[in-house]
């Protein structure tokens, strides 16, 4: 059997056997953040605030061997229904259900006004949705058109009345998830040059207010690099899980789950936490035996070589302290307790409990957007949601009692700070009850 690779971490009894940075290394992953793509999308970006379309054109050409002229950079309305009308049935039929288990449950996260009201004083935090938002569908070595409905849907769910898909392959399927989402517009380009002219404006791509979607190292550096043109939604780079499993998980399960999102990209990681050191080569045989007839299996081997790893600790708690320490994209509990520790996991994605629950229902069917945080951002950061789409305004209105009540706290507050004008413009207002 050919060695696959795969690397064994024995970080029990504190992990004496081990070089302390090679479990460090792969908690503090950094995929597109630094290096040759962040460099790379740097360049992108200056290329085309300098040149616009013709700079899109010309990315998208050597990257993407694809010759496009600004005028095919958008598909027209006829264009995409009848590439959806070319759809087989079946195909169809799974989108709509995917889409149906995506809207049921975005639509319990649908926001409302808050604030309070007391004698004459008015606070609110106002939500109104964004004007115009673009959804990126990956599309380099795979067509995503999961994708379009696990961030087209929130957005509509939300009420953005103009939503742009960018997608650098445009496959009859994923134009009609754009149909079933409700997209308002579809353009063809992809990678850090759609960024960039997504951010910026051009002559043909509008600017919007903010890109949300997945996307491999070059489209997350961009994105994370035009923050501040608009907003992002986060960092979803390439796919990550992790499978915490104990001697009672099947490891043909494991190793399936295991390949399901190293197959997406090289950049992919795929760990096991275990404290069962007999799951270890019978995973690692499941493997080798699963990537034997996998039609991406160059990519999947090439991920859990590089980013994969078995890590053995010692016992529950050590696993949880692990996934929290990783803080993985999706995190799956094949364990005799998965409820329990499901409850303990405080840096993850999204949990997926229990056998019957493979991280692939995730990706399609089961509700939640896939759109998730990636590289460790699970720390900070959400699924992506209705919030994602939608802002918040402080809207505050005082009467002159409250203000008079204020008035001497804004004033020593204000000349505490040396800004003198600040002072006045409150006690101005009521110099003629004073
Ligand atoms: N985190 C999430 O929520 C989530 C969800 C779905 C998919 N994903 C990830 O999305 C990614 C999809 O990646 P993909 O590559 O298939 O599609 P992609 O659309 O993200 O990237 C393809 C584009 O990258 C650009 N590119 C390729 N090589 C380049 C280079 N050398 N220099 C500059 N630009 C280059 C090209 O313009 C190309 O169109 C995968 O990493 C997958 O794991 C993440
Ligand atoms: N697992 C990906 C998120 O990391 C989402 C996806 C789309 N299609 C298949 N999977
Ligand atoms: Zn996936």
């Amino acid at each position: 059997m050919r060695d696959l690779g795969f690397r064994t971490l024995d970080l029990r009894g504190g992990g004496r056997a081990e070089d302390p940075s090679t479990w460090r290394g792969l908690c503090s992953r950094a995929a597109g953040l630094e290096g040759e793509a962040d460099a790379a999308a740097r360049a992108i970006i200056a290329d085309v605030r300098a040149r616009g379309d013709a700079a899109v054109c010309e990315l998208t050409s050597r990257f993407e061997q694809r010759t496009l002229t600004p005028e095919q950079f958008e598909i027209s309305r006829e264009a995409r229904a009848e590439a959806a009308a070319r759809v087989s049935p079946d195909l169809r039929a799974a989108l709509v259900t995917a889409a149906h288990g995506i809207r049921v449950f975005h639509e319990t996260q649908a926001h409302a006004d808050t604030g309070l009201e007391i004698e004459d004083v008015s606070l609110y935090s106002r939500v109104a949705p964004l004007r115009r938002v673009a959804v990126y569908a990956p599309g380099g070595t795979a067509a995503y058109p999961s994708s379009v409905l696990m961030a087209g849907i929130p957005a509509k769910v939300a009420g953005v009345p103009e939503v742009i898909l960018v997608t650098p392959r445009a496959p009859d399927v994923v134009l009609l998830a754009a149909e079933i989402a409700e997209v308002d517009r579809v353009f063809q380009i992809g990678g850090a040059q759609a960024i960039a002219a997504l951010a910026l404006g051009t002559a043909t791509v509008p600017r919007v207010d903010k890109i949300v979607g997945p996307g491999n190292a070059y489209v997350t550096a961009a994105k994370r690099q035009v923050f501040g043109l608009c907003a992002i939604d986060g960092i979803a780079g390439p796919s990550e899980i992790v499978v915490v499993a104990d001697a009672t998980a099947d490891p043909e399960l494991v190793a399936a789950d295991l390949i399901a999102q190293a197959e997406h990209d090289v950049l992919a990681c795929a760990i096991l936490i275990t404290d069962s050191e007999p799951l270890v080569p019978a995973v690692i045989a499941a493997l080798t035996r699963q990537l034997g007839d996998l039609p991406r299996a160059e990519i999947a081997s090439q991920a859990l070589r590089e980013h994969g790893a078995a890590v053995l600790v010692d016992d529950v708690a050590a696993m949880v302290a692990a996934v929290n320490a990783y803080a993985p994209e999706h995190v799956e509990l094949l364990l005799a307790d998965a409820d329990a520790v499901a409850k303990q996991i405080t840096s993850a994605g999204a949990i997926f409990v229990g056998a019957f629950t493979p991280e692939a229902a995730g990706d399609y069917t089961a509700g939640p957007s896939h759109v998730l945080p990636t590289a460790g951002a699970a720390r900070f950061a959400s699924p992506l949601g209705v919030w994602d789409f939608v802002k918040h305004t402080s809207v505050l209105r005082l009467g002159r009692d409250a203000l008079a009540a204020q008035a001497p706290a804004i004033a020593r507050l204000a000349r505490a700070e040396g800004l003198e004008g600040h002072a006045r413009a409150a006690e101005l207002r009521l110099r003629e009850t004073t």
